[in-house]
């Protein structure tokens, strides 16, 4: 998104998705996810787990009451002192295996819900531009793989606050040796904070350098996945691949394993810190103040709990702050990413056409470049008409159609639907209105029924639908050859799934294409490149005159390389190097003879 994007007054300032969202704010939000999703449990797991922390805790203290009794011959405190060791070991014992219990099933339910979220958050942001632009790749790479890991935050955050409790009694316990003793936690601090730097910065290496490692995957999957397989059997290019992913992998393990070293060595400085202190304390009980054997027990027991729960304490907040405040801010992101996309969107979509689509001065770069693929277009594509686009490779036809469809939002200038900017409208409801074939369609190895019903999710399962689809499409031939037609299982590698050539992948795609009954505008951006001209002619034919009978004013835009094709269009528009040269129907731009009228006879001479 660029400052030159041109807004209306009283629109909404942009969005600056490159922002990350503060850390606390966005733990909070995700703590509230989880209690959305799991009010009684999250409230258990925690209470179990801060009830586990005390029992522990006092270990020190009946050890203390155990020497004094001993030494003193007091029958009753030694009593006490074994029957309180064994009420907390047994207590700790219960107490952890429930809340583990508790936690394992808070964590099941919860990852499940966290899951879907992210899939459905990413799902619902209205452009493709996430997927293009490195920044948010990265980002995106990094979330996705903690999502699997959000479920451990939880659990993560009442450990520390279980281990703070725990630090708490023995704090409270030396204090009642010497008030100064508190001041051993002080000499813990350095570990503290080397522990919350740590994972912060190896953090940010590791983003920094994502695109290395997300480039090795990208070789390791070329390199094992069956689509690739023949190209890379054919070029030989496999030992190049492995060799180019170890030096990827390598370009990204390297500045991080040095960042981890550098870290890990101020971090062992910090904990001789503490080791430092606890033996002067030690000896500050035992000679300074003159400290009964009790005391020294105590000193001596607690103070080694202390290192261990500050360690165990730190290492919580280390994770928690890696991970989970990390986690949750690309999470927050995210999910503002989305929201940010339907705040703005506050026009209805006409029911139908009257005027047609009109392109404002509409100039567009690449997310992430600066080269503008369409400079200044200014077009009027008029309601019920059929437009062609023709252009040499590259000249932007297929970018002006996702713009049409919204995968992305113009970097200047506007697209209005009946006088409505098509960037108020609501994503969601234009595309329910909107249908057609792309050149790069996807295969869906579904059945052939639900292959083509996903054009439109509310009639996937309905068989009358997408049998017209597939009339509409003129793929009747495809699926007549399937071995049980609308029910077979496309794709070889299913059980009992067909093979199914490219030509008829493309037509499949086309039919699914035509499955809505009521679509505004129509895109057909070369779905049919595999057929030959002659069918591909026919096809476009019968679309035509459909077109031109619908009531709904809907524009249908070709885009083809075939002039055969294009000529029996209503609007021609002819696109050069990023911007419309020429425009109008065939008679005008052949009597214009200009470039249209040169590229239409170089093709015509080819097939005579
Ligand atoms: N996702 C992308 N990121 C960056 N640049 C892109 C992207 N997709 C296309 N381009 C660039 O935009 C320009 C226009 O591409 P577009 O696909 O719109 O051309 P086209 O006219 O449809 O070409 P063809 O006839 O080959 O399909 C090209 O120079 C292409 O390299």
């Amino acid at each position: 998104m660029t400052s030159s994007k041109r807004r209306e007054p009283d629109e909404a300032p942009p969005r600056e998705p490159d922002i990350m969202p503060p850390a606390l704010p966005a733990m909070w939000r995700l703590c509230k996810l989880g209690y959305q999703h799991e009010p009684g449990l999250l409230v258990f797991a925690f209470a179990m787990t801060l009830l586990a922390a005390i029992p522990d805790a006092l270990l020190a203290l009946w050890l203390k009451i155990l020497a004094d009794g001993l030494l003193d011959e007091d029958r009753a405190k030694v009593i006490l002192a074994t029957a309180g060791m064994a009420a907390s070991v047994t207590a700790t014992w219960l107490l952890r295996t429930v809340s583990a219990r508790v936690s394992r099933r808070f964590r099941d339910r919860v990852t499940i819900a966290l899951e879907a979220h992210v899939a459905t958050l990413q799902a619902s942001v209205a452009t493709i531009e996430h997927h293009e632009r490195r920044d948010y790749l990265d980002r995106l790479s990094v979330l996705r793989k903690q999502v699997f890991v959000l479920d451990h935050m939880y659990m993560s955050l009442f450990s520390t606050c279980g281990w703070i409790l725990r630090l708490g009694v023995t704090i409270a316990l030396l204090v009642s040796i010497h008030p100064l003793l508190a001041l051993l936690v002080l000499f813990a601090l350095p570990t503290v904070v080397t522990s919350a730097w740590r994972p912060g910065i190896e953090r940010v290496t590791e983003e920094r350098h994502a695109a290395y490692s997300r480039l090795a995957e990208h070789l390791f999957r070329t390199a094992t996945t069956a689509s690739a397989g023949k190209e890379v059997r054919v070029t030989g290019i496999g030992p190049d691949l492995v060799s180019r992913r170890r030096t990827e992998w390598e370009g990204w393990y390297r500045p991080i394993a040095a960042v981890r070293w550098g870290s890990a060595a101020w971090h062992a400085a910090a904990w001789a810190v503490f080791g430092g202190a606890y033996v002067g304390a030690v000896v500050l009980v035992a000679a300074g103040l003159d400290g009964s054997v009790g005391d020294v027990l105590l000193m001596l027991a607690a103070g080694a709990r202390l290192s261990a729960y500050v360690g165990a304490t730190v290492g919580e907040i280390g994770f928690l702050r890696g991970i989970w405040l990390d986690g949750s801010r690309r999470l927050v992101w995210l999910e503002e990413y989305a929201a940010a996309f339907t705040a703005k969107a506050d026009a209805e979509v006409p029911d139908r056409l009257d005027d047609g689509i009109r392109l404002d001065h509409l100039s567009f770069a690449y997310p992430g470049t600066d080269r503008l693929v369409l400079e200044d277009v200014s077009l009027h594509l008029p309601a019920g008409r059929v437009i062609a686009i023709v252009g040499e490779n590259g000249a932007g036809k297929s970018t002006l159609v996702k713009l049409l469809a919204k995968m992305y939002e113009p970097t200047s200038g506007r697209v209005l639907v009946d006088g409505r900017p098509l960037d108020r409208i609501r994503t969601d409801k234009w595309r329910a209105r909107l249908a057609g074939a792309f050149q790069d369609f996807f295969r869906f190895e579904f059945q052939a029924q639900h292959s083509i019903g996903v054009g439109d999710l509310p009639r996937y399962d309905d068989e009358p639908a997408v049998s017209t689809a597939v009339r509409r499409a003129g793929a009747e031939d495809v699926v007549d050859r399937l071995p049980s037609g609308l029910d077979t299982q496309l794709g070889p590698t299913w059980p009992d799934g067909a093979e199914v050539s490219f030509g008829q992948w493309q037509k499949l795609a086309l039919a699914r294409g035509f499955m809505r009954d009521r679509p505004l505008l129509l895109v057909l951006d070369e779905p049919t490149a595999a057929l030959d001209a002659e069918t591909e002619h026919e096809l476009f034919e019968r679309y035509a005159e459909s077109a031109r009978d619908n009531a709904d004013g809907r524009i249908t835009v070709l885009v083809s390389h075939r002039f055969s094709t294009v000529r029996m269009a209503d609007l021609i528009v002819v696109l050069d190097g990023s911007r419309m040269v020429e425009c109008g129907s065939h008679e005008d731009l052949m009597a214009r003879d200009g470039q249209y009228a040169a590229l239409y006879r170089i093709q015509a001479d080819a097939y005579n």
